[in-house]
């Protein structure tokens, strides 16, 4: 029987997501061993600044990544929305399991109960979020409203909004409920309204290229339905040559077995214009076998995109 070993940040929610895979691997097969290897990136270590200032894309995966090609581990665990859309060499997305909640969510300081919107944030709110897509969409409804990033892991973000910082705090669902702290969700905001990022709410697990004994366990954890939608999200980003921090939403879900619907959005930093595109794709989950339908999504994002291009996306990104 084989040693994996699971390379993972060390942070609350990498290490719960860490050890999921590991549990989920275990549960294969009792025999297996599997173990984690705790890996510092320059996200974790760069903790007083902007994430935008240093680093740029992979700053949360960079490091995980060169624990497995320098064969200290062989399995990484990523956020798939970290985890850059430009393929790494060496590597291979061996499988994507099965997607948590890909919505947004807001919260608000302790005590504040009953129905949240939106419209009730007092005006000129303070709200935590560095992201330039959650931004972008918040000002789209409340140009009003003055977004900060927060750093440090969900604890501490918490901690600052009820300590007064913030008036409001911005947060994927996933790591929320992954951490225990649904109850703190005040309001789920999901599309029209807040369209996640590519890969929102899905892990990534990642195997060195050729090492077929371990990519034997872990594509058993691929979840197909997520791996397609997921793909067609993440091809919207590599085609507009988009990093995370691009004020890009995507949204791919399946309205049938047999029908994956992709939206992506791009909205102008301050909120005052959003391009929008949509289309889908259709055909059995059979063809996934010989990669087609794989190669389907690939297109059905990069299709979107192009529409996206076609309305001037490209004065958005830089
Ligand atoms: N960029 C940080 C990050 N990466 C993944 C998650 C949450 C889990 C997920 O969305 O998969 C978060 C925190 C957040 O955005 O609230």
């Amino acid at each position: 029987m084989p040693v994996l070993r699971i390379a993972t940040r060390a942070s609350q929610l990498a290490l719960w997501q860490a050890n999921f895979v590991a549990d989920s691997l275990r549960s294969l097969d009792p025999e297996l061993t599997v173990e984690l290897v705790h890996v510092t990136t320059t996200g974790d270590r760069v903790q007083g600044e902007p994430l935008r200032q240093f680093g740029g894309q992979g700053v949360f995966t960079r490091e995980v990544q060169a624990a497995l090609l320098e064969g200290r581990a062989d399995i990484a665990v990523h956020s798939l929305k970290d985890l850059p859309t430009v393929p790494t060499a060496g590597l291979e997305l061996a499988a994507v399991p099965a997607r948590a909640p890909v919505a947004d969510a807001l919260l608000l300081p302790t005590g504040h109960s009953g129905p949240a919107s939106l419209a009730m944030l007092p005006r000129g709110a303070r709200i935590g979020t560095g992201s330039p897509r959650r931004q972008a969409q918040l000002l789209r409804i409340r140009p009003d409203l003055v977004c900060s990033e927060v750093r440090g892991n969900l604890d501490t973000r918490i901690r600052k909004l009820d300590a007064g910082e913030y008036e409001g705090l911005i947060l994927a669902v996933a790591g929320l409920s992954r951490l225990g702290w649904s109850d703190r969700i005040s309001l789920i905001l999901a599309p029209p309204t807040m369209f996640p990022a590519a890969g929102q709410g899905a892990l990534g697990l990642e195997c060195r290229h050729g090492d077929e004994a371990t990519i034997r366990w872990v594509s058993q954890l691929e979840d197909r339905q997520t791996r397609l939608a997921v793909d067609a999200e993440r091809a919207v980003l590599r085609t507009l040559e988009a990093g995370c921090h691009a004020p890009v939403g995507t949204w791919a879900s399946w309205k049938s077995p047999e029908t994956l619907h992709l939206e992506a959005i791009l909205i102008a930093p301050d909120g005052s214009e959003t391009l929008a595109a949509a289309s889908s794709m259709q055909g059995p989950l059979s063809q996934y076998g010989s990669g087609n339908a794989l190669d389907a999504a690939h297109e059905l994002g990069a299709n979107v995109a192009h529409l996206l291009l076609k309305q001037g996306a490209s004065r958005y990104l830089v």
